[in-house]
């Protein structure tokens, strides 16, 4: 079976595709960046390149995309799956649809099924409006993402600005007719985007076999659902071992902030402190790593919590100074409190946020993500080498979406990795 191969626009999105992977048999590896994957590749099924492109300006998003096409199909990738948000994190600039687009006419491929839709997490598309569990997009926290605010439902208008292709639906009425219907429709509309509705994970499969022969596929990790790789229940990779924990939290999601409000109940915290950081970056981040070590002296079976914001704090607004915005300094701060914490012997770091854990990884020198077992929908542990200060040392990683997990999965993701 040739290699599948990934591109996802960020890190956590790269491990929710993996994970799924994983779930279908694919032996998967993440590959931070775009060189090409240094595994033995016979050892593999998937790769999934882990961009940072999702919010990057679009021209370096494009370009890196491209470099990463290029590297997967000298890889012996036939096909291509390109993962994004599946709350379609974009603005009328992109990322989604220059990269898309980018990349459908590098492989020379006229157009794409478009499938964010993720039931197991609350995604579904009805009439091409997405919801995210009860609620339109546009209604959901979503609305208020510090870095992509999600301000309509209908991805047919959300991704016209974004392509030179036309636009197009695939409905429910369609897709439950199955398959066949599903590819004949496809092929009316060959040269465009097409949204295909799936509401339940059943639909995901009819689109899944609908695209089997598509060389190009786009969507949520939920299309995933339908592909079926050679070693299914064999395909997931071991841990690293045991050794002190910690969570690292930049995620302003609704679902992060319940999160961390539940674990600051069981789990030693810190909030990071943006004045403190702003006055003496090294002096708050040693602080940081100085209360995390203490805790783990203290009790070293609890992991200590690093957290940005909680709920009912504000996400601090753009800023018309020239401070560094605060999204960008927390980033740096956690990944700066991850290499230092790796250095002092931390093995398993639970990290939420696409953004921060992008930051954290790339802090940790990380290259490739083996997938191990899954801690909820989207959330898996990652075996890694890490390289800070010139030494490698194996560790865990979970990167976390914002809004995926239950309420205690900060305390509870633990227990799966054995
Ligand atoms: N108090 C705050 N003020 C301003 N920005 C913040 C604050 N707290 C967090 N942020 C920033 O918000 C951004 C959140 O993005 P991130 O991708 O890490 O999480 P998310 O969007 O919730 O998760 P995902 O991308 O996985 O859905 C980060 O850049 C983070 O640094
Ligand atoms: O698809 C999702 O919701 C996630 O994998 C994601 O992209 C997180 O940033």
């Amino acid at each position: 079976m040739p290699l599948l191969g990934a591109i996802a626009d960020d890190f956590t999105g790269a491990t929710d595709l993996a994970t799924m992977l994983v779930s279908r048999g694919f032996r998967t590896a993440v590959v931070i960046g775009t060189a090409a994957p240094a595994e033995p590749l016979d050892e593999l099924d998937a790769v999934v390149v882990a961009l940072k492109s999702r919010t990057a300006p679009v021209e370096e998003a494009v370009r890196d995309s491209l470099a990463a096409v290029r590297s997967l199909r000298a890889a012996g990738c036939e096909r291509i799956y390109l993962k994004y948000c599946s709350t379609f994190d974009s603005t009328p600039e992109g990322n989604i649809g220059p990269v898309v687009d980018a990349v459908l006419d590098e492989l020379d491929v006229p157009g794409a099924v478009v499938v964010p839709s993720f039931p197991a997490t609350g995604r579904t598309v009805h009439r091409g409006h997405l919801f995210v569990g009860d609620q339109p997009l546009a209604e959901s926290p979503m609305r208020d993402h510090p870095l992509t605010p999600m301000r309509d439902s209908n991805l047919l208008r959300l991704l016209a600005p974004q392509t030179r292709r036309p636009v197009r639906l695939v409905g429910h009425d369609v897709v439950r007719a199955g398959a066949e219907s599903v590819r004949a429709s496809l092929a009316e509309h060959g040269d465009a985007l097409v949204v295909v509705d799936a509401a339940a994970d059943e639909d995901l499969a009819v689109i899944a076999a609908a695209t089997a022969d598509a060389p190009v596929l786009t969507g949520g990790a939920g299309l995933a659902l339908g592909l079926t790789g050679p070693h299914p229940g064999r395909a997931r990779a071991g841990s690293a071992g045991a050794g002190p924990a910690v969570v690292l939290a930049g995620s302003a999601s609704a679902a992060t902030r319940s999160q961390v409000t539940h674990a600051k109940t069981l789990l030693p915290h810190r909030k990071l402190d943006l004045a403190a950081l702003r006055a003496d970056f090294d002096g708050a981040v040693a602080e940081l790593v100085e209360f995390v070590r203490a805790r783990w002296a203290a009790d070293p079976a609890l992991p200590p919590l690093l957290y940005a914001v909680g709920v009912g704090d504000e996400v601090e607004p753009a800023r018309d100074d020239d401070a560094e915005p605060a999204g960008a300094l927390l980033e740096r701060a956690l990944a700066r409190c991850a290499a230092d914490l790796v250095a002092h012997g931390a093995r398993r770091l639970l990290v939420a946020g696409g953004e921060t854990s992008g930051a954290v990884v790339l802090a940790l020198g990380a290259t490739t993500l083996h997938v191990g077992a899954q801690i909820a929908p989207g959330v898996p542990w990652c075996r890694t080498e890490s390289d800070v200060d010139g030494e490698s040392r194996p560790v865990d990683v979970a990167l976390k979406s914002g809004n995926f997990g239950g309420v205690d999965i900060f305390t509870t993701a633990w227990d799966v990795l054995s």
